[in-house]
């Protein structure tokens, strides 16, 4: 499917909470005493208390701090998270979101094979070592997470990711599925996605031993999963508003697709983004000033969510 700004879910005025986007668990859940309510319960609890974290930490109350990061750990923290989330990449739910990369990258990928090259990944917030990359031959991948739980999964917080300084250490791809709405604030959210930028190479065309030019090239690619009402149903972000703040950053969206639950993405990185502005000061002399996108309400209305993304 090729870019689309408004895809037919979008704007859609039912309803619908972030948790209700959460996919409903297989039967294998149920047969390990992990009910759908119980996962979503787990999801959303966890979701609520990182939010109210990320908020006590900003006003530095020591108090609530302990306050909530007790609560977490009690709840079973990461793991429990983590657990819960593993059961909503299980085929019944709609599987491994992996799949349907691969799927869009399917002709640069054929090229790369071609070439005898790889392309670089790396899968932010990998909560397990095996999806449809791992049996991809043209991609050699770099798995991080918060909690790992396998030796192929590096423990790293993205955020703390030091940035790769030559082009080599850069990525052609990062996959950044359910982990943008894990951030806890609008702010936490935007940085999130700056960041993104200064991890893809800036030109992937090398890699296939002659020119990509002419044809339909994706690469260097940001895929970006969120949960649907994050983009169909909160009162400070739409898709177009997205749009713009990638587009500030450097991307422009290239795929999209809307599922019931989920918002898959796909973002080609072009380098220079419009986030640095030229502008002149009274004396004429030439500067540059950054683009900023602050909390803005776009959709107003009861029964919205609060998600937001601000560039500060
Ligand atoms: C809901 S799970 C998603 C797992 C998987 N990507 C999927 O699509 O089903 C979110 C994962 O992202 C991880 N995560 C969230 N923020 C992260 C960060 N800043 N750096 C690394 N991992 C992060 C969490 O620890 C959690 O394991």
């Amino acid at each position: 499917m090729g870019a689309n700004r408004k895809p037919s879910k979008q704007g859609s005025l039912r309803a619908k909470s972030l948790s209700a986007s959460r996919p409903r668990p297989p039967r294998a859940a149920l047969s390990q005493n992990l009910s759908s309510k119980a996962t979503r319960t787990v999801i959303r609890k966890h979701h609520v208390l990182q939010k109210q974290l990320s908020a006590a930490r900003a006003s530095s109350d020591q108090e609530t701090i302990q306050r909530i990061e007790t609560e977490i750990r009690e709840t079973g923290g990461l793991t429990a998270y983590q657990n819960a989330s593993l059961v909503g990449q299980s085929n019944p739910r709609g599987g491994d979101s992996s799949k349907l990369l691969l799927e869009w990258l399917e002709a640069d990928l054929s090229r790369i094979g071609k070439s005898g090259k790889r392309l670089r990944l790396l899968e932010v917030g990998a909560i397990h070592p095996r999806n449809a990359i791992t049996v991809q031959s043209a991609i050699e991948a770099t798995r991080i997470d918060l909690r790992s739980s396998h030796p192929d999964i590096e423990q790293q917080d993205f955020m703390d990711r030091p940035v790769p300084r030559s082009e080599d250490q850069k990525f052609d791809i990062l996959s950044l599925s359910l982990v943008l709405n894990y951030s806890g604030t609008p702010a936490s959210r935007g940085l999130m996605l700056a960041r993104c930028a200064q991890f893809l190479r800036e030109d992937s065309s090398q890699l296939s031993g002659q020119s990509l030019k002419n044809t339909t090239v994706l690469i260097p690619a940001l895929f970006l999963v969120l949960p649907l009402p994050c983009v169909t149903n909160s009162r400070y972000l739409t898709l177009d508003h997205l749009q713009d703040i990638m587009k500030a950053l450097g991307f422009a969206m290239t795929k999209c697709k809307q599922t019931q639950k989920l918002s898959y993405t796909l973002w080609q990185y072009h380098h220079h983004g419009t986030r640095i502005e030229s502008n002149t000061d009274e004396g004429g002399r030439l500067g540059v000033r950054s683009r900023r996108f602050s909390k803005q309400e776009l959709n107003p209305g009861v029964g919205r969510n609060n998600f937001c993304v601000v560039l500060e």
